[in-house]
């Protein structure tokens, strides 16, 4: 039972569009120019899945090679490169120690890195390691299964990379221009996904409600759309879920499936689309059903076509909301009551966070 007035995945989803066009409203002002061709970035959950959702966008408009790790394995394992130029470190609650903990070896072993932190606290830890703090600018989010906190960690991300290529003069005031009013003409079609995500969910309730494993499926650019799938999928609806490249599904997960499984491919116009659309139509034959959703307009029902003029590049801002809709609903209709919480003592027994999350 949803108790009143109390904060859903659903409160914050319809906030995105505002949050968003906030976030919009002010840039340049609002976005660092960074530094450096050479950027590491370090999160983990949903905000690295945020990371690499703006990644090719910002590689693609900027000279910069962005690599993305995960804190606790680079803090142990991995050696920093001599060309790294700056660490950002990502996360919406600046509580989650392997990310704090990560940013402070680097710091002591070369203290003249720049550290950037994106977080939605600045009063937080992760805030005070930094040089310089980039505010999310979500809000304030209570619900633990982040979603506005997403896309607008993708969105600054993105949004700094296009203020660091124009001061760069590696784009004109025409080319940011045409860029920002394309972000602005999806960001006001927020609604309209919300709406055929909702129609979408009312055709394939009772199918959806059946699955015992989701997998989602794209290529290259949409990846962080099939990670955040796959993390807001295990942490509200609870059944085996998975998100990954067609091409790593290729290699071994196939084997697995079966007419108890469901797949989502993600249709982003890339070039390599037909390879997915091969695979769709082979997987059809043996999974218990395939849905897909993509930036083109819906060709049949099982096809949710949100139907948005944007490139590959910068989908993963929006592909990612029906999938935080459908997490939201499908776990409810299974009885996962999201507003009840669980494992409430997990962050500080395992000192994965800092402190208890402030949640509703
Ligand atoms: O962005 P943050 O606050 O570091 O959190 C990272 C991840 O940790 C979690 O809070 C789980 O501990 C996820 O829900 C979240 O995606």
């Amino acid at each position: 039972m949803v108790e009143e007035n109390k904060p859903t995945m659903m409160t914050y989803i319809k906030e995105e569009q505002e949050v968003l066009s906030n976030i919009l409203k002010n840039y340049p002002d609002n976005c660092p120019v960074i530094k450096g061709n050479n950027w590491l970035i370090l999160a983990t959950g949903s905000s690295i899945n945020a990371a690499y959702s703006a990644k090719y966008y910002i590689e693609k408009i900027l000279d910069v090679y962005l690599t993305i790790e995960e804190p606790f394995k680079f803090h142990y394992y991995e050696k920093l490169k001599e060309e790294t130029d700056n660490v950002i470190g990502i996360s919406q609650s600046g509580e989650s120690t392997s990310t704090i903990d990560a940013l402070k070896a680097i710091k002591k072993l070369k203290l003249e890195l720049t550290m950037y932190g994106l977080t939605s606290k600045r009063e937080s830890e992760l805030a005070q390691v930094v040089n310089e703090v980039i505010e999310i600018e979500n809000g304030i989010e209570r619900v633990g299964y982040v979603t506005k906190g997403f896309t607008a960690t993708i969105f600054k991300l993105m949004l700094s990379g296009l203020k660091t290529a124009k001061n760069k003069g590696l784009i004109s005031e025409q080319e940011e221009a045409k860029e920002l009013s394309s972000f602005e003409k999806a960001i006001n079609k927020i609604s309209d996904i919300i709406e055929k995500t909702e129609n979408f969910y009312e055709k394939w309730s009772e199918k959806l409600g059946q699955a015992e494993r989701f997998t989602s499926l794209c290529t290259g650019a949409l990846i962080g759309t099939a990670m955040e799938m796959q993390t807001k999928f295990s942490e509200t609806i609870r059944i085996p879920s998975q998100g990954m490249d067609i091409e790593v599904f290729m290699h071994g997960p196939y084997f697995e499936v079966n007419s108890k499984h469901q797949h989502f491919y993600i249709d982003s116009n890339s070039p390599m689309n037909q390879r997915l659309f091969n695979l769709r139509d082979y997987e059809k034959r043996y999974v218990g059903q395939v849905y897909t959703i993509s930036l083109n307009k819906s060709q049949n029902d099982s096809e949710l076509g949100l139907d948005l003029e944007i490139d590959e590049y910068k989908a993963g801002l929006f592909i990612i909301i029906p999938f935080q809709i459908l997490a939201h609903h499908i776990a409810e209709a299974r009885g996962n009551h999201l507003s009840q919480r669980i494992y409430t003592d997990f962050g500080l027994a395992m000192k994965s966070k800092t402190k208890p999350g402030d949640y509703a």
